[in-house]
């Protein structure tokens, strides 16, 4: 278990980490997200003593990571994959990590198994790739086989095969009860992977719940409809006082607050044939964006687009876009 208290991280007149509390459980993955200089990183670093808090606490374990006497088989992490040795081989760069730690030479090998490198386990690790660097970085995470893992945007660089080992992974970690706590940009990956969500923006905690809490408090669910009849189905609706929208592109209509089961019934009692009758929800992604518009640092603008400023209330055509191949205008900076 990790427990943060009231934890406070400024640099200068930036306050990069707000008053954080939360607690990090085991047994599920949970995902740490939040937009670009949220205070993600800072967090994770003030978490392994990396960063030291302005105010505030973190325990490991109910610890502080100092007072924990072998680190490394209470926590591990993988923050930055390139921070390895790149003259060392990756067996000997974890070895060294091994003998520091006390954990015997033979987990080595079986870390390395673990995250498919044995065959490259000789070479030397500035050779690697960005995807074998973040299995190489995920094997030292692995190596004291601890209980708790803390991975930042561990899918970086990864192919979809990589991208589905490491989701199989980190549930299965969880399913062993370990806390696994992760951070990425993929709101895709993460609506897949965590069943957990801590959301910040600004380095204030926005959001601390179960991942389908998260997308059922923060997106609009409604039912889509479509019928041949569309005509006689809109006054039908409009006599029993439910408020439909129109969409002129599909002829599709929009209903908001009404189960799909009542409209269905509804049109079968007055003989309207329907070709579509379905509830719609929100993605992880647009609950996410909707959440934090007010609280997004870096805005990304369509070519042509006016600027919008920092606190406007972004809609999914002006709100930033997540993921690879974004571009971003930085508003400050570190
Ligand atoms: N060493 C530092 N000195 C000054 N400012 C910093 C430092 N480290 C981080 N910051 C600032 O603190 C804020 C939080 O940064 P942090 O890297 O923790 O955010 P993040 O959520 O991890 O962002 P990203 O998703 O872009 O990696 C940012 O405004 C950043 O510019």
């Amino acid at each position: 278990m990790i427990e943060l208290e009231a934890l406070t991280k400024r640099f200068g007149a930036k306050t990069a980490v707000d008053n954080l509390s939360f607690q990090v459980k085991p047994g599920v993955v949970t995902g740490f997200l939040g937009p670009n200089g949220a205070g993600k990183s800072t967090t994770m670093r003030m978490m392994l003593d990396l960063d030291n808090p302005t105010s505030g606490t973190v325990r490991i374990d109910g610890k502080h990571y100092r007072d924990l006497s072998e680190p490394l088989k209470h926590i591990g992490a993988l923050l930055d994959a390139k921070a390895m040795h790149g003259g060392r081989s990756a067996y000997n760069n974890l070895l060294c990590l091994a003998e520091s730690n006390r954990i015997p030479a033979s987990r080595v090998g079986e870390v390395l198994d673990l995250v498919g490198l044995t065959a490259v386990a000789k070479k030397k690790s500035k050779g690697f790739s960005l995807g074998m660097g973040q299995r190489l970085g995920i094997a030292a995470a692995l190596l004291g086989d601890p209980e708790i893992l803390m991975f930042d945007e561990p899918v970086n660089g990864l192919d979809p095969e990589g991208i589905l080992w490491i989701r199989n992974l980190m549930k299965g970690l969880a399913g062993e009860g370990r806390t696994v706590f992760v951070s990425s940009h993929l709101m895709s990956e993460m609506a897949l992977t965590a069943d957990h969500l801590i959301v910040i923006g600004q380095g204030k905690l926005l959001a601390d719940m179960s991942m389908a809490e998260f997308i059922q408090h923060n997106s609009r669910s409604f039912v889509r409809l479509r019928s041949p009849q569309q005509e006689q189905l809109k006054d039908l609706l409009h006599a029993e006082g439910i408020a439909a929208t129109a969409l002129p592109d599909s002829g599709a209509l929009e209903v908001d607050g009404v189960a799909s089961e009542q409209l269905g019934e509804l049109a079968a009692r007055h003989g309207i044939v329907l070709h579509e009758l379905s509830p719609q929800r929100a993605s992880l992604e647009e609950a996410f964006m909707r959440m934090t518009a007010d609280s997004v640092e870096y805005h990304a603008h369509a070519p042509g687009a006016p600027a919008a400023g920092v606190g406007s209330q972004a809609r999914p055509a002006d709100a930033p876009v997540w993921g690879a191949g974004t571009e971003t205008t930085r508003k400050g900076g570190r």
